[in-house]
Order: C-alpha cells, then structure tokens, then sequence
C-alpha cells in the first residue's frame, strides 16, 4: 500500500512516524481513524484521556495497524516524556487545548496556561530539533468582523470585504479585556505569531491550522452522561443533548451569531493533505471551513430538531426553543464572534481542498450517531430520580 500512495506532485509518500498531541479528543480521535484506515503512518498519540480512539487502541494487537498505534498517557504541562516523543517523531501535530467557550471567561488562566504556555515547549522542541510542526489554532483569531462595527444599515455590511476573514489580511478584532472571552483567541494569536516568527528567524517548518466550526460525532460530552452534568461544551453537544432529553434548545441571546459549520470528515481530508504535502503546506496559515454552509443559531437549532425528529422518529417538541441571555448561560465576561466566513483561495491554491458535505447532511449522520450513542443512556438518567 505505502508504494502505491502518492502525493499531490505524483512523488510516492514515504511511511512517517507522527507524534499527534491531544490525539484522544474530538479532532484527534478521527485523524488517528484516517490515518490507520488509509495510510502507511504510525501515530505517537499523546492525551490524558483515551476514550474516543478506544476502538483503535483495543483488543490490543487485534487491528492491522495495531503496531503503528502507541498510546502515552501524559500531560504535556509537566513530563519529561515529551521531547523523546517529538525527536523519535518525523511531525508534530499539536491538538491540546482548553477549547471550550464556557471556559474561557469562567477559567481565563487555564485557557491562557493552555492555549500558550503549555504549547511553547512543543514549539521550542520541534524548533531545535528540527521537526516539522502542524499546530491548531483557531477561527477565532479573527475575533469579530469589521462589518460588525458599520452602522446597522450599513450596505457595507453585504460587501464581503467587510466579512470575509482571509488569513494574510484580515485583522485580529478582539472585545475588551473584561470581556474574558478573548482569553483564548488571544492566547491562540499569540502561540501563532511565535510559531510564524519560529519560522521566519530560525527556518522552523510550520502549518497552522485555522479550524471554522468543525463538527461531527465524537464533538465534547453529553452533561450527566460522559462529562459532568454541569458542565457546558460546544453547541453541537448542547443542542443534541437538550434534543436527547426533549427539552427546548437554549438560544444565547436569540441565536443571530452566524457560523458556518463544516463536516469532520471532510475537514480531515484536509489536514491529511497537509501532511503528506509539506512542500505545498509549510509556512502557510490554513482557514479550513465550509462557506457554504452558513446559518444564524437560531436556523441551526431549527434544522437539528428537524433533522433530530427524521432519524429518531420522535415527534418534534412542542416549545422547540427558549431565548437566554449569554450573561445566564455563560457568566459575565461571556462576548461572540457575529460571523464566520472563511477565505478559501490559499487552501484551494495550495491543497486544491474543498469541503463536500451539506449542512443537512452533515447533521443526519452526526444525529444519527448522538441517537445510537446516548438515547438509551438519556433514558435510563431521566427514569432513575423517579424510580428512587
Ligand atoms: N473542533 C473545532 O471545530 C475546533 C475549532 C477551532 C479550533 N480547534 C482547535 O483544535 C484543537 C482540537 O480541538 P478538539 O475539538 O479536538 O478539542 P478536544 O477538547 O476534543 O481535544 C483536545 C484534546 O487535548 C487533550 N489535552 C488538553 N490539554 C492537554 C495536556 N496538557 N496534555 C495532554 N493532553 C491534553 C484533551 O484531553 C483532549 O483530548 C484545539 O487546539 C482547538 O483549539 C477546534
Ligand atoms: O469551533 C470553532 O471554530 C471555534 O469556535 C468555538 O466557538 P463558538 O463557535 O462560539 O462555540 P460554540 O459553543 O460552538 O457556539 C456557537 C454559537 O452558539 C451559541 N450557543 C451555544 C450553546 C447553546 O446551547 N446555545 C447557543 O445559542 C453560542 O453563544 C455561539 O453563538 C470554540 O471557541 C472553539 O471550539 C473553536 O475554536
């Protein structure tokens, strides 16, 4: 199979050894799939937590790509491990963060700690030792549009250039410093700048990656289920396990932000572009998203219950959805990003990537999933307080 693989300059691709940290979360999780269904590669997979690549990792030596998997269990805040792992590694792809926004304005100091200081030694070790490095950052570097400053009825605001975030020239908007919420963006922009500088002064090899609302099965936890029941992650996440319980879809300040999501599986196609591309991809910044499939918040929770009733064959709810204010669902120090368009011509130019999954799609086969997963889980939480 090695031999038979080429890249996107017909060179044949060489088997490499990766060491993927954070490999045991959502994004993670399903690169680690890709990588042992469909390449040569052999993974190095740094976490706490192993749950969600479970399935690659167990029964031990029964899988054919069992001996290109290794599991190691640290945190790369505090172990000594990580620099063999880099050196024994031909790639770093570095995934670990705090990246949920519930975080950001009620623990600034671990998103900060997180986001930065715990990714520069990551750096500093694929810098000296002359190792390639693919680091995640974020969509919300770009913090909020320009547009979103025009007066309301601005006809600026239609004009893309005013929200079309590209990542040679678009700024960097960010709220004040009350507004906890930029914690993690700025720390993101910050681990960026160091990384490009690495590369610029001391000719480090480099990709970022710039993730616009990736989603898909395995995305976070479901409170009281798999994570802690107070505990808030991505929408996703938060609008199926309302579903799962049929309670109404919170909207956080009526649902207008728009994003545009984009399906796990096509986004990976892209970063195993980036991999096995490196003469294309080295020293570029990615924005990787679907353009295509924008919808407020509010449009997206109405098409989960829609999409929910199809594949679980449940009746819609009768009070589909309930506004709250960020300040309730978030605490104070809670601000959003109003648009997320992303620019695609650098990753089109240099990977020919585009994304290929619908919005309905995408959302069918990932519910589909949350149903099968943790329907019967759901059931068996709710029936438990009255049996008690
Ligand atoms: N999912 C998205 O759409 C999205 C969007 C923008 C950016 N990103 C970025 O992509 C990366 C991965 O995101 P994800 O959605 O897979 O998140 P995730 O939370 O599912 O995965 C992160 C993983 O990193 C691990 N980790 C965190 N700190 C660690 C430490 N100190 N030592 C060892 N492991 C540690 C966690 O245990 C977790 O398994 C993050 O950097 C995130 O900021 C993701
Ligand atoms: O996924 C990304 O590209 C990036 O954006 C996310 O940030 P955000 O999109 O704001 O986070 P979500 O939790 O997915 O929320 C999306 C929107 O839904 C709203 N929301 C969320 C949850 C909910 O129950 N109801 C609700 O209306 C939020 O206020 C926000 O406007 C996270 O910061 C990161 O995972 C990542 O860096």
């Amino acid at each position: 199979m090695a031999s038979a693989r080429v890249d996107l300059d017909g060179n044949p691709i060489k088997a490499m050894t990766i060491c993927m940290i954070g490999a045991g979360g959502f994004i993670g999780s399903h690169l680690c799939e890709k990588l042992m269904a469909e390449t040569p590669h052999t993974v190095l997979a740094v976490d706490v937590y192993n749950d969600k690549i479970k399935h690659l990792l167990e029964p031990a030596g029964s899988h054919p790509w069992s001996d290109r998997i290794q599991f190691h269990r640290l945190n790369i805040k505090h172990d000594s491990r990580l620099e063999g792992l880099i050196k024994m590694a031909d790639l770093t792809i570095n995934l670990a963060a705090i990246c949920t926004p519930a975080d950001y304005n009620t623990r600034p100091l671990d998103t900060i700690y997180s986001n930065f200081i715990d990714a520069l030694p990551v750096v500093k070790y694929c810098s000296e030792n002359g190792k390639r490095l693919i680091h995640f950052s974020t969509c919300e570097v770009y913090g909020k549009t320009i547009g979103s400053f025009l007066p309301k009825d601005s006809p600026l605001r239609q004009d893309p250039e005013y929200y079309v975030l590209k990542e040679d020239a678009s700024p960097c908007i960010f709220g004040s410093i009350e507004k906890q919420r930029w914690s993690y963006a700025c720390a993101k922009q910050l681990i960026e700048r160091l990384i490009y500088a690495e590369g610029a002064e001391n000719g480090m090899e480099f990709s970022i990656v710039r993730p616009f609302n990736w989603i898909g099965p395995r995305m976070d936890f479901i409170p009281g289920i798999d994570g802690p029941s107070e505990g808030v992650p991505r929408v996703l996440a938060c609008f199926s396990n309302n579903l799962l319980r049929h309670e109404p879809l919170k909207l956080v300040d009526g649902g207008q932000s728009q994003r545009t999501f984009v399906y796990i599986k096509d986004a990976i196609e892209a970063v195993l572009l980036m991999i096995e591309n490196p003469a294309r991809a080295n020293g570029h910044i990615f924005n990787v998203g679907n353009p295509n499939n924008e919808v407020t918040v509010r449009q997206l929770a109405e098409m989960m219950i829609q999409v929910y009733s199809k594949v679980s064959g449940e009746p819609s709810l009768e009070v589909p959805t309930v506004d709250v204010s960020s300040q309730e669902f978030y605490g104070v120090g809670y601000d959003d990003s109003d648009k997320r368009i992303p620019d695609m011509t650098i990753i089109n130019r240099q990977l020919g990537w585009n994304p290929k999954t619908s919005l309905w799609d995408l959302l069918e086969s990932t519910l589909t999933y949350q149903h099968r997963t943790y329907a019967e889980a759901v059931k068996q939480a709710i029936a438990k307080p009255a049996a008690n």
